[in-house]
């Protein structure tokens, strides 16, 4: 069969937005969707950071394949400016990766502000520019959660609930965009642990619970450290692959797996 397009042109002329993504995952998963050929718009709260990855990526893809944009998750105002930015520059979003969240179970307001409702924030201004219904063409979102979205990590009561938040926000997401014809699929990767500084001084972040860094720095020896690159992969599969919508990926040392939840019929 002939092939018009090679994979790596696969999201040529798509623009992707991605939160957190100075380091860390959301820095691999900007790095994945350049590399196929997406014009990419990283936010983030570390201006430095973002900015070096956007002067690194320029000289390897050229100028206004990239751009970071400051950008809080917690304050509606600043992603709704981000996004206007974007569509603004680039004529529209195809892809957003709600990726930012931070690991703080003392400030635990914080945590829920950043990984659950920074996720329903951005997810909803995004809808504004995406859904079919309102002029957008339609599109993908990726939701980071975590394997702590599909079970308790118990070092961490806050995250796990900010997490299943994620799951099901991104599978009820999911099928209210499909039965309204937004045309916007929405799903979720559920990596374990993964080799970032999230899961640095982690006694320092578990709040009331510090005593159980023994047992969970144990967990994380006994199941092995993700690369950033391999939940980057999973994000791509989940953005390339058409069929999936209210999808959630199971990311594992021995592989991926995507979860099958009771079924409500
Ligand atoms: N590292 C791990 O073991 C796992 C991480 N995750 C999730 O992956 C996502 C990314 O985490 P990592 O890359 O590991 O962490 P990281 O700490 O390396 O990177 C997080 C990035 O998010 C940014 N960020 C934090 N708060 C923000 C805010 N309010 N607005 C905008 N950006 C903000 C940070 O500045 C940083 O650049 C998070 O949602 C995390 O919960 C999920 C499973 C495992
Ligand atoms: C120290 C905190 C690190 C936070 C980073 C993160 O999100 C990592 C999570 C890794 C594991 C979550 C732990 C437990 C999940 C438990 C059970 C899952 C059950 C899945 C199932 O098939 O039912």
């Amino acid at each position: 069969m002939l092939r018009l397009t090679s994979p790596k042109m696969a999201l040529d002329g798509k623009i992707a937005v991605v939160t957190g993504a100075a380091v860390g995952i959301g820095e691999a998963i900007a790095r994945t969707l350049l590399q196929n050929s997406a014009t990419v718009v990283l936010l983030d709260v570390n201006d430095a950071a973002g900015k070096a990855v956007v002067e690194d990526v320029t000289k390897q893809y050229g100028e206004d394949k990239a751009l970071f944009l400051r950008c809080n998750v917690e304050s509606e105002e600043q992603i709704k400016a981000a996004f206007q930015k974007t569509v603004d520059t680039f004529g529209g979003i195809d892809i957003l990766c709600n990726n930012a969240g931070i690991l703080n179970e003392s400030e635990w307001e914080k945590t829920v502000s950043v990984n659950l409702l920074g996720v329903v924030r951005g997810t909803y201004v995004a809808l504004q520019h995406m859904n079919k219904l309102t002029g957008g063409r339609g599109g993908v979102v990726v939701n980071t959660a975590s394997m702590a979205g599909l079970g308790p990590l118990v070092s961490c009561p806050v995250y796990t609930a900010t997490k299943h938040g994620v799951v099901g926000f991104t599978r009820a997401m999911a099928a209210a965009s499909a039965v309204s014809g937004y045309g916007v699929r929405c799903n979720a990767i559920c990596p374990h642990f993964v080799q970032t500084d999230l899961i640095t001084n982690i006694k320092s972040k578990l709040g009331q619970f510090s005593h159980l860094d023994d047992a969970t720095n144990q967990m994380m020896e006994n199941t092995g450290l993700l690369t950033v690159s391999e939940v980057a992969e999973s994000v791509l599969e989940l953005v390339m692959d058409e069929t999936k919508n209210g999808d959630v990926l199971m990311i594992l040392k021995q592989g991926k797996q995507y979860i099958t939840f009771p079924s409500m019929q």
